[in-house]
């Protein structure tokens, strides 16, 4: 027998939805879907158990791993290092799993909230089914948000079943660390799994569909990245994976191990090549969950993408027009999937539900990004390209800043880092910053506050002391190099 809830508010997705259930509703009703994620099932959405958090758990000790190199370089000299790679996992994991374990538990025994742990479907813009202990479970919400966030993309071809394919999900929980991996793409994942398991020893060959990587940044910071990475691990461009297949050991015990696979690659020409692997990760790009809650059949507006149609409110469009009390946050509705961007969302909508009749739009501008790889990438703002093409190219002035041209960079010996500041030469307007090195996602943070705050190049390099000789001179370097006019009365 069909059961019906009526909540006060229904979360679909225990990531950055489950921040919504705030003491507001502690004396309302509030129903939380999640199916659970990755190989365990787990509570708590991506970011926690299959994506920022363990991820960068991992580029620690992997960083940690090539100390011995970088203490070369400046006389010192350390042994090899070697990563144990279950122990990595198990610390990485205890911790994690003990969060989401315990986040579970806590939603569980709240009176306020009926928890489901199922796949659930829309029946309509605010209703939605799942089945659970064999029976069907309908909910009526008064108010209701989609956090549903976004899953792997793979590529249809054959071999992706095999155990040795994997992707971001599943990934991080192997027995061992494989001594040959083979990673698919040239986008954010694929290169933070590079620098890792370069990191920690393993042999790496990336390719990539196009000629570089990370070529959506900048292409000075594109550029750079693409050099330094190929000294690091093997990179092959403009290349694709055509099909996977196992290989077992011969009857001679000879020959490669009974967990290998020979990936088959075509070259953007039409060349077949061929690689043995032990494991493969593929990386190509991930959509929105819009389809595995029924989004378009509940009359959901979407994007050719196949992301929920949201106004500046987050709220849900349905035929171009909002529908009252139907909310959006995060990977399923947003062009950048970033954490930082669906907690950002997630206080918008909190507020948006508690306060209907005094709605707050979302801030989606100065939106920064870091690619934890080796070497580190952080950005914010325009690329060059695009200020070019914003204000015209003649209105554009550029700095980039060495790290090695400043006094911390020659304590460290830094040979690739570098920090580019793009401005309007007219009125010393910030419009972004791309950065390339040790730590850039801290250096390029007080970019992102004068961006944020509307400080213009000049008062921000000399309106504030910076510790000397830090390595956040690199950042004051490179603003003070820009061409941008000097206010009257600036600070000296
Ligand atoms: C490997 C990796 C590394 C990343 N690193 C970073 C980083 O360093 N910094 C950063 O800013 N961002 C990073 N991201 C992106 C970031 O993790 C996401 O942008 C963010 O977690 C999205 O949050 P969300 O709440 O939208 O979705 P999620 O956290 O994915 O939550 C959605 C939840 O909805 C559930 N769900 C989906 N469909 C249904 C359904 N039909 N019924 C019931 N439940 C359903 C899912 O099981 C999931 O638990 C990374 C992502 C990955 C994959
Ligand atoms: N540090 C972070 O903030 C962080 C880390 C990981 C993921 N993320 C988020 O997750 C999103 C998804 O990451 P991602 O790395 O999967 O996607 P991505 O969009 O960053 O990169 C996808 C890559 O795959 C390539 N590609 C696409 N289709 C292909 C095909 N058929 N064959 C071969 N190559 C193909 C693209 O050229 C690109 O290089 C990111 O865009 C980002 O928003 C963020």
């Amino acid at each position: 027998m069909a059961l019906t809830l009526r909540p006060d508010l229904a979360i679909i997705g225990s990531g950055s939805g489950n921040s919504l259930i705030t003491p507001f509703w502690d004396d309302k009703q509030v129903v939380l879907a999640d199916k659970g994620i990755g190989a365990t099932g787990a509570f708590g959405g991506t970011c926690l158990n299959v994506g920022c958090i363990p991820t960068k758990m991992y580029v620690r000790p992997s960083a940690l791993s090539r100390v011995p190199q970088e203490a070369a370089q400046v006389g010192v000299t350390i042994g090899a290092a070697v990563a144990d790679w279950p122990a990595i996992r198990d610390r990485i994991f205890a911790r994690i799993d003990a969060v989401s374990e315990g986040g579970r538990e806590y939603r569980e025994n709240l009176d306020n909230v009926t928890l489901l742990s199922e796949t659930v479907t829309l029946t309509g813009p605010k209703t939605f089914r799942t089945q659970t202990g064999g029976s069907d479970t309908e909910v009526q919400a008064d108010q209701l948000v989609i956090a549903a966030g976004s899953r792997p993309i793979l590529p249809d071809i054959p071999g992706m079943d095999l155990p040795q394919v994997h992707t971001s999900e599943t990934i991080m929980r192997l027995d061992d660390l494989p001594g040959r991996v083979l990673i698919v793409g040239g986008g954010y994942i694929a290169c933070e799994f590079a620098g890792i398991f370069s990191g920690l020893g393993s042999d790496v060959v990336q390719i990539n569909r196009s000629q570089g990587l990370m070529t959506q940044l900048d292409d000075d910071i594109s550029d750079a990245y693409s050099a330094e990475a190929e000294k690091n691990w093997s990179v092959r461009y403009q290349r694709t994976l055509a099909a996977v297949e196992p290989l077992e050991r011969s009857s001679s015990g000879q020959g490669p191990g009974p967990e290998s696979v020979r990936a088959h690659l075509v070259t953007s020409d039409g060349r077949a090549e061929e690689l043995e692997v032990d494991i493969i990760l593929v990386a190509i790009g991930r959509k929105p969950n819009s389809d595995l809650v029924g989004a378009a059949e509940a009359g959901l507006d979407l994007h050719p993408d196949g992301r929920i149609a949201v106004d500046e409110y987050q709220r849900v469009l349905s035929g171009g027009q909002p529908v009252e009390g139907l909310y959006a946050l995060g990977d399923i509705c947003s062009a950048a999937m970033l954490k930082h961007v669906a907690n950002h969302e997630a206080r918008v909508v909190a507020h948006n539900l508690e306060n209907p009749h005094n709605l707050r739009p979302v801030r989606h501008y100065a939106i920064p990004s870091a690619i934890f790889s080796y070497p580190e990438i952080a950005q914010v703002g325009l690329t060059e390209a695009q200020a070019d093409e914003t204000i015209g190219a003649e209105n554009v002035t550029t700095k980039t800043q060495k790290y090695g041209d400043t006094a911390y960079g020659w304590a460290m010996e830094d040979s690739y880092g570098i920090f580019k500041v793009i401005a309007d030469k007219r009125s010393g307007e910030i419009l972004g910053a791309h950065a390339m090195g040790y730590q850039s996602s801290n250096l390029i943070q007080p970019i992102i506050h004068a961006m944020s705050f509307g400080q213009d190049a000049y008062t921000v390099a000399r309106g504030q002391y910076w510790i000397h000789p830090a390595l956040m001179e690199v950042t004051e370097n490179a603003l003070l190099g820009l061409d941008v006019p000097v206010p009257e009365n600036a600070p000296l």
